[in-house]
């Protein structure tokens, strides 16, 4: 088989391949050339410091903000005919909490683009609804208003969100900012049980010390790709060092590589 053959079967099997990616913001790249075949099962960590463009990837990536050049595939098809298979959890604080919605519109709204505009919500969808909130500890809270929430309450019925829709990708942006030791781990239990059901997850993460424990790949990002690939191949000094340059000390890479003493950067 030659090489040509064996990248579009990668291509074809992974729910998301970019391509030469570059995102510009006034004419000034943000992201540049940037490539990654996601494996289909896996759960990725798109680690970099502050302003390495991974917010901006993953929204070029879902046409949410204008590409510059690049080509975007779900299973080998254009990412325009094939957006509902990804489901995306946004930075909390890009979100109107003031906005009057009950959780259980939110989650239920997780169904819409899987409905025919004939089709209104139906006691069944609300189940379906109910059963997302369930597996993340929030069925108690279905008919509070999202403004009334905890921030790790908010991020908990996000994430239901997406399990409603039952994507066979889900894209989070920074999902355990600002929620304590016990929803994080919460939300790491939901993760790797969608990974065991054979979905796959992308993640904004900057908790260096959690990257070996939660994710199975990393994309290693600072505007372009540095490496990416098996936590265990990738998640080395020379990269994170390539990463975040003079960010990080030896002793914090010491400890990361070899204690995982928790070290945070990027988050301000
Ligand atoms: N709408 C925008 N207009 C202009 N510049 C932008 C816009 N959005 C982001 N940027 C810039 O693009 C760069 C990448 O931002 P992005 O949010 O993707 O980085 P990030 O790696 O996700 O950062 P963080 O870890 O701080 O969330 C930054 O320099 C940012 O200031």
């Amino acid at each position: 088989m030659n090489r040509a053959t064996r990248v579009s079967e990668e291509v074809a099997a992974s729910p998301l391949a970019v391509q030469g990616l570059t995102v510009s913001y006034d004419h000034r790249p943000v992201v540049y050339s940037v490539d990654y075949v996601t494996p289909p099962g896996s759960m990725t960590a798109i680690v970099g410091p502050n302003g390495a463009g991974k917010s901006t990837l993953l929204k070029a990536a879902m046409g949410i903000t204008r590409r510059l050049t690049g080509d975007v595939r779900v299973f080998g098809q254009p990412i325009e005919r094939m957006s509902r298979h990804i489901a995306y959890v946004p930075q909390r604080n890009s979100i109107d909490w003031d906005f009057p919605a009950t959780v259980i519109d939110v989650v239920t709204m997780g169904l819409f683009r899987n409905l025919r505009w004939w089709q209104f919500t139906r006691r069944h969808h609300r189940e379906q609804a109910m059963e997302s909130l369930a597996r993340v500890g929030m069925e108690a809270f279905a008919e509070r208003q999202i403004g009334q929430l905890s921030g790790g309450q908010q991020q908990r019925v996000f994430l239901a969100r997406a399990l409603t829709q039952q994507a066979e990708l889900t894209i989070l942006d920074e999902p355990f900012a600002g929620v304590d030791a016990a929803t994080e781990k919460a939300i790491v239990e939901v993760l790797k049980r969608l990974r065991e059901e054979g979905r796959t997850l992308l993640c904004v993460h900057h908790d260096l010390a959690t990257v070996r424990d939660y994710f199975d790949q990393v994309l290693l990002l600072n505007v372009r790709r540095i490496a990416a690939g098996p936590v265990e191949e990738v998640f080395t000094e020379r990269h994170l060092q390539a990463t975040y340059g003079g960010r990080l000390s030896t002793v914090q890479l010491a400890r990361l590589v070899d204690d995982q003493v928790p070290v945070t950067l990027g988050s301000a």
